[in-house]
């Protein structure tokens, strides 16, 4: 073989930069590729340098073949490329030369963490509650997690089974094919992170395992205070060692595009390093808009479990188990109160169940369906859905098959007549418009013509289980 002076060795290798920059791009360059040293030739391998090691298995996994295909294009000397660490190496000039970084680039990624800073903070303006931006790096990497948020805790129905199950098994077997990453998605309140901190207190508790939690936000203030301490490198080996990753709420990452770019490259680092991801976030990845393709993407290629809203029944169980949990008696007519007026989040039936507990220890008095309706009046009227005359009149002609001019026409019919009161009951039941507006409703029909039709469905209700099974179904459906 050959040998190569250093000089025609130097121009192969900005030649290879300069290729290697035009496919992967300005950033994937400055990131990686620009943090490269050149280093000597033995035989025919070339010694590249890294100053971190994890930027050497990055680079090696990432570009290893694609610079050995490089360098033997480039010259014949190289056949292949060795990696390593050289700590010296960091912030050393770079050794490819007119490669070294253009005015703007060498704090490109700074920069656009400090974009991300600032949309953060554009954020903040416009949300008061939000916690304001902690940029301690000093803190542990990931935060606690709650040990109430286990599986045995978490009360499984229809529209959490599939989660819940996916769940479980990645938490039995992580980074098993076809579950990584896990992506969570659903509603608020529904059940994610409680699902997410059951599979990492369960893998934790075999031992050996090291497991990171943390929401999307929190990963971005880390990764933001670890460019302002220039402590980027501590942030990406503490983030690449551990055994299984969870980001929740991955919403929060849409336009923030650096802390989106530093999420994709240590997701893949994991990934293919065969450690576990789970995520959580209010949408499906392929509804995500807003956060990169390639990341959707990824995100996507696991396995995805949607967490639907709750139903009755689903509401029914997470109640009475909390409120057995609790050692308070509660009726059951409260608990169907509740999963009747609370219907989206578990998070607030939750906190209604436990206001009315600590009610009623606190004055000494069993809790009953008054007492809930004084305690919660606040809560409850915020829930009272917005049920319109007009929806209930659509609802129930199409119910009966009946024409929407029979709500206010003057037949008496029994076909017309009786859908028409059982409209005016549901109006009275579910909206709080007063007697006379709903009669002004139903073709200007007087206020007692109205209270008339509610008694007498109420009567029907009990005397006829078909009619009260039909009042009850449009009911439910109206308040869904
Ligand atoms: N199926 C369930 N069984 C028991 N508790 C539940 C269930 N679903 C939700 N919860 C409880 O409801 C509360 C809210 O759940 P969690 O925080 O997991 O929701 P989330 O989907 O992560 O919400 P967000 O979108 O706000 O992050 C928690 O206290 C959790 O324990």
């Amino acid at each position: 073989m050959a040998s190569a002076d250093a000089a025609s060795l130097h121009a192969a290798w900005l030649r290879i930069c300069d290729r290697l920059k035009a496919e992967v791009g300005d950033v994937e360059y400055q990131s990686w590729i620009q943090r490269i040293t050149l280093g000597p030739l033995d035989d025919d391998e070339i010694t590249l340098y890294l100053p971190e090691r994890f930027l050497r298995d990055w680079v090696r996994t990432q570009y290893g073949q694609r610079l050995q295909t490089l360098w033997r294009e480039e010259t014949p000397h190289v056949q292949h490329v060795e990696l390593k660490i050289d700590k010296k190496a960091q912030r050393a000039p770079m050794s490819n030369g007119s490669h070294a970084p253009s005015s703007k680039s060498s704090h490109d990624i700074a920069a656009f963490a400090r974009e991300d800073a600032a949309a953060l903070d554009a954020e903040k303006e416009t949300s008061p509650t939000a916690a304001s931006p902690s940029v301690d790096v000093r803190n542990d990497l990931a935060v606690p997690l709650d040990r109430r948020f286990t599986f045995d805790n978490f009360v499984v129905g229809k529209p959490n089974e599939f989660a819940y199950a996916c769940a479980g098994r990645v938490a039995d077997q992580p980074a098993s094919p076809g579950f990584n990453p896990l992506f969570l998605y659903g509603g608020v309140g529904l059940g994610k992170t409680h699902l997410m901190h059951a599979i990492g207190l369960k893998l934790m508790s075999r031992g050996n395992i090291s497991v990171a939690y943390m929401s999307a936000e929190k990963f971005m203030y880390r990764f933001i205070a670890s460019m302002q301490s220039k402590s980027q490198m501590e942030f990406k080996e503490q983030l690449r060692s551990v055994d299984v990753l969870m980001i929740d709420d991955l919403q929060f990452l849409i336009g923030k595009n650096s802390t989106q770019e530093e999420f994709f490259h240590t997701f893949n680092a994991l990934v293919d390093a065969g450690r576990q991801i789970i995520v959580s976030a209010d949408k499906s990845p392929s509804d995500l808009s807003g956060l990169e393709d390639r990341l959707r993407t990824r995100l996507g290629c696991g396995m995805v479990a949607d967490i639907h809203a709750t139903t009755f029944e689903l509401r029914i169980s997470i109640l009475e188990a909390k409120a057995k949990a609790s050692g308070t008696p509660v009726p059951p007519k409260v608990l169907e109160y509740l999963a009747h007026k609370i219907t989206t989040n578990v998070r607030e039936l939750e906190g209604a169940l436990n206001r009315l507990i600590a009610h009623a220890d606190l004055v000494g008095r069993p809790v009953t369906l008054e007492s809930t309706q004084d305690v919660l009046k606040d809560m409850l009227k915020a829930h009272e859905r917005r049920v319109t005359i007009d929806e209930i009149q659509r609802k129930v002609v199409e119910h009966f098959n009946i024409r929407l001019t029979d709500m206010s026409s003057a037949r008496r019919a029994r076909a017309v007549a009786r859908p028409r009161q059982i409209a005016m009951y549901l109006a009275k039941q579910l909206t709080s418009r007063s007697l006379p507006e709903i009669g002004r409703k139903f073709g200007n029909r007087d206020h007692t013509t109205v209270m008339h039709a509610v008694n007498r469905v109420a009567e029907l209700m009990e005397q006829d289980p078909g009619l009260a099974e039909s009042v009850e179904l449009l009911k439910h459906m109206l308040e869904s």
